[in-house]
């Protein structure tokens, strides 16, 4: 199939990252997700999962621990194959494409547990996201002719821009090993975003960090929201986060989604509260 090659997005500066603007879902989502569904043997994993997002929307993606999140990112990104249902990336049907196809149509991800390339500099790691879009080729490569050099600069050049985001620039030869785990967790963020996508799926973005480095967080997803244009799903147990950044919230229990909505309709639900918020002790 053949796939629109897409320009990566030029970062411009963001007047405000406070503004949330109305869901654009019903204009054209980004994503459909049709019936979706998993089993593992005789454990219905996920089961009936519909949802849309729009193209500039920040969504998020809740539920108690072993609910079905993690497994959603994976049949997104086709980690898994799904058992039934459809998955459509603007408009295309994503049943016949890998894991690596999935990412050049648009959709890039970050782990719950972190996975970077340690022994590697940070300049580096984002460059092993931009490698699907610049051609290096192996030729060139190999005999480092000068289209070499000039896909090199701009490879680096890009690399720096993007690590800018996060004000990251000035470690890009650190070993991304040797970064704090909150900056380790913003260069997977930067490493996705390198593969120039329409979604991004961030799982668990604010784990591990405190408070100040998770309000950063919130400001720099909106930022990226604005700066590339693009839509971001989030899966986060931070309610702080969740209901503070999200404009559409999806909240699945045992593999069924049980509601969606805004943050105020999810908030006030009382089955996600007997399901998941009540429990999570009124957050
Ligand atoms: N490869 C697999 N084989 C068998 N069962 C699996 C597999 N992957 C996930 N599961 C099961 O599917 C269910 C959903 O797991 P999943 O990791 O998606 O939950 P989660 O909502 O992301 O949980 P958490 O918040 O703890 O990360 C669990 O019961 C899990 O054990």
């Amino acid at each position: 199939m053949a796939l629109p090659k897409r320009e990566p997005t030029k970062l411009v500066p963001v007047p405000s990252v406070n503004k949330i603007p109305e869901r654009d879902i019903d204009k054209s989502p980004i994503l459909e997700c049709q019936h979706l569904g998993i089993d593992f043997g005789g454990l219905t994993a996920v089961n009936e999962f519909n949802m849309a997002i729009g193209r500039t929307e920040i969504a998020g993606l809740i539920g108690p621990n072993g609910a079905g999140k993690t497994t959603v990112f994976n049949l997104l990104t086709k980690v898994y194959q799904p058992t039934r249902g459809t998955v459509l990336l603007d408009g295309v049907d994503t049943h016949s494409m890998n894991t690596m196809q999935v990412n050049k149509a648009g959709i890039a991800r970050t782990f719950q547990n972190i996975r970077l390339f340690n022994n590697l500099s940070v300049e580096d790691n984002v460059k092993l996201g931009l490698h699907n879009h610049i051609d290096y080729g192996m030729f060139k490569g190999i005999l480092r002719l000068p289209a070499y050099w000039r896909e090199e600069k701009i490879a680096h050049d890009r690399a720096l821009e993007l690590l800018s985001i996060f004000d990251m620039q000035d470690l890009a030869e650190a070993k991304a090993g040797s970064l704090p785990y909150g900056a380790q967790r913003r260069l997977e963020i930067v490493r996705a975003l390198a593969t120039n996508p329409s979604l991004l799926l961030l799982d668990e973005p604010a784990a591990g960090m405190n408070p100040s480095e998770t309000a950063e967080l919130m400001e720099n997803i909106v930022k990226i929201r604005d700066t590339f244009q693009i839509a971001v799903l989030l899966i986060e147990h931070d309610m702080s986060l969740v209901m503070g950044i999200c404009e559409g919230i999806c909240v699945l229990n045992f593999g069924q989604i049980i509601a969606k909505g805004t943050p105020d309709e999810i908030k006030n639900d009382p089955t996600v509260i007997e399901a998941y918020l009540g429990k999570k002790g009124e957050n």
